[in-house]
């Protein structure tokens, strides 16, 4: 899909310094880096690891969170502005962050219907799709899964998956692209197909910029422009012919037969050699702040081919001070309020919601597994706790204590598995949702409506049929009001430990620390129900009076003694709201409790929506 408007950018004494998170001096990654990125063409940035590639990635595609730039970007000779800049480019990260159990064609659509506007007609954006699926090579495998090899599902290739990642930034037809090593963890021919597609775009128009690894030489035959990076400083930059001649005028001419990215980067190894590259260099680019350092590069580099061409000066070590330098105060706060901009969905509200629901169900029906696991894992524990406790007696001596028992079970079976569930399936969705809301898809908001809508009816139906299940096989009391209830409050409750699941998960943003921390606030909260301690310290009563479960069971306590009769060994009826022990009893009605029951769910829920919008705004999730 060919493009109209080419953009190139140049910058001119790129610094990026850092705050080291313990104290001590700032650090400095990026040192005066100057240099282009043309249209029509590919950029790669190559460098040892550490040397700062995906740093200048991430300033010249304005995607810096962190730390202060310096120095100047120009597009098309002009001082960047980021709000636009940040709508015409896009930026693919490194790791593949897909839904697996969509296909393609799905998965492109979903970007298409979040990232274009609503107004725009179906047909145009199905155009879109299928026009961005045809410059890919991703026709053949349109109706193929992603997949996923951790959940067992079979699926698209690795430079397949590659590619997706970067169809669902083509649909809103960026005319720049920065790709974060867009051929690491690929096999030599799917790395080689890879930057064939990029040099087909860069064709039709577009400004392409790549980090790059350890390229082999049909992959290095097909950079346009280079720039080689050790330490933060340039140690070439300009058309990717020049490159040998500059190391062989610094001494360290290309071995015949060897891959001249293998000999630039054992030469930077060693540091007094890697200085001599730099200086030499250097030496060899007009002097920074000279007028024909950015301006006349393109021109002088097309007729000479030399390194002082498409990309200048990489002056080293020196920390420009240039007019109008993008590290004021005020500058950044405009750069960081452009992002915030920039991620803000171009789609309404709803729509977001809409969307994502329907990807959140098609998930559900594509995972049955999922489904089935869950629906099982439910089925037996009912079962279960039905056979342990099967058909419970009307005695004072077994049938009161055992009831109290079963209900303080049935309540630790629904703690455990709504939560557990929501915080080991949070680790693939945070990735999903960082990249996708993070890139202005949708609001975290929309996610979590999305979420709430589309998981609730499926636990209802589960914690439902936990409910039937339990029910009539221990025999609690034998009235429809009072069986009504049972499911209420337990759906309520079960509700509330998914989300208090996800609130652990949130605030931790691992999965692993999230189960820690569950495992301590669930086990504390059982504690203080008044079923396993009846006498509770002082200084934890609190805990008591803002926990769920307490509610939970005093009301289902109540309403299974409340309307019955039990009877002792002597055969004396006891009417069974005196035998509720004073320890669960709160003084509160069962409507009262479950008022509070269901005040705690809305709470929790309003303070996890809280949790993941600040998260999200940190950067944290
Ligand atoms: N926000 C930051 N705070 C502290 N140090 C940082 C920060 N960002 C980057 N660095 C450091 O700057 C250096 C360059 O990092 P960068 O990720 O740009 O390197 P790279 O060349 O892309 O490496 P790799 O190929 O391993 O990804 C590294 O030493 C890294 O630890």
């Amino acid at each position: 899909m060919p493009l109209d408007g080419a953009v190139d950018v140049t910058f001119e004494g790129l610094t990026f310094t850092v705050q080291p998170r313990g104290g001590g001096e700032p650090v400095q990654i990026l040192k005066g880096l100057s240099g282009a990125v043309r249209s029509g063409r590919v950029l790669a940035i190559m460098g040892a690891s550490g040397a700062g590639k995906t740093t200048l990635l991430d300033v010249l595609a304005g995607h810096t969170y962190t730390g202060t730039v310096g120095g100047h970007v120009m597009v098309n000779g002009k001082p960047r502005h980021l709000k636009s800049f940040l709508r015409i480019s896009s930026y693919v990260q490194q790791r593949d962050v897909l839904m697996a159990s969509a296909t393609v064609r799905e998965a492109i659509t979903t970007a298409a219907l979040l990232k274009l506007p609503r107004a725009m007609p179906a047909a145009e954006k199905r155009t879109r799709v299928d026009s961005v699926l045809a410059d890919l090579e991703l026709e053949a495998c349109q109706h193929t899964l992603i997949g996923d090899e951790l959940l067992n599902m079979k699926g698209i290739s690795g430079g397949q998956r590659r590619r997706v990642s970067v169809g669902i930034e083509l649909v809103k037809q960026p005319q720049l692209l920065f790709l974060d090593e867009p051929t690491s963890g690929l096999d030599s021919e799917m790395a080689v197909s890879m930057m064939e597609t990029l040099l087909r775009l860069a064709r039709g128009g577009r400004t392409v910029c790549v980090t790059i690894h350890q390229p082999n030489s049909i992959i290095t035959s097909m950079f346009d422009d280079f720039m080689l990076l050790v330490g933060g400083q340039a140690a070439y930059a300009g058309p990717w012919g020049g490159a040998v001649d500059t190391f062989a005028a610094a001494g360290f001419p290309c071995p015949q037969f060897i891959n001249p990215t293998d000999h630039f980067l054992s030469v930077l190894r060693d540091g007094k050699a890697a200085d001599a590259v730099v200086a030499a260099y250097a030496a060899s680019v007009p002097a920074l702040g000279s007028p024909s350092a950015i301006s006349s590069g393109k021109a002088a580099g097309k007729a000479a081919g030399t390194p002082s061409c498409d990309v200048e000066a990489g002056l080293a070590g020196k920390e420009p001070a240039l007019e109008g330098s993008s590290d004021s105060a005020a500058s950044l706060a405009s750069e960081a309020a452009a992002l915030v901009e920039a991620e803000r969905p171009c789609v309404p509200f709803v729509y977001q919601a809409g969307v994502l629901s329907v990807r959140m169900m098609r998930n559900w029906g594509r995972n049955p597994m999922m489904l089935a696991a869950e629906a099982v894992q439910y089925l037996f524990l009912a079962i279960f706790v039905g056979l342990v406790y099967l058909r419970l007696s009307d005695s004072v001596a077994t049938g009161v204590p055992d009831r109290l028992s079963s209900l303080w079970f049935v309540l630790a079976v629904l703690s455990f598995t709504p939560s557990y569930t929501a915080t080991v399936t949070w680790d693939s969705e945070r990735l999903l949702l960082r990249r996708e809301a993070g890139q202005g898809m949708y609001s975290a908001a929309a996610w979590f409506a999305a979420k709430t809508f589309t998981v609730a009816p499926v636990q209802i139906v589960q914690t439902t049929l936990f409910c039937v299940i339990t029910y009539f096989m221990v025999g609690y009391a034998a009235d429809a009001g009072r069986f009504f209830i049972y499911v209420a409050l337990l759906n309520m409750f079960q509700l509330t430990s998914e989300t208090v699941g996800l609130l652990c998960a949130l605030c931790t943003s691992r999965s692993m620390y999230a189960v820690i921390m569950l495992t301590f606030v669930l086990l504390m909260l059982m504690t203080f129900t008044g079923f396993l301690v009846t006498a509770i310290p002082v200084y934890f009563k609190w805990i008591k009076w803002v926990s769920y479960l307490n509610y939970t069971y005093a009301a289902l306590v109540d309403n299974e003694f409340g309307g019955d009769t039990f009877y002792t060994d002597d055969g004396v009826a006891v009417h069974g709201s005196t035998l509720v022990p004073s320890a669960v009893s709160n003084g509160l009605s069962v409507l009262a409790n479950a008022m509070v029951a269901l005040g705690l769910l809305v709470g929790t829920r309003l303070l996890a929506f809280l949790v993941l919008l600040v998260m999200h705004r940190l950067k944290k999730i």
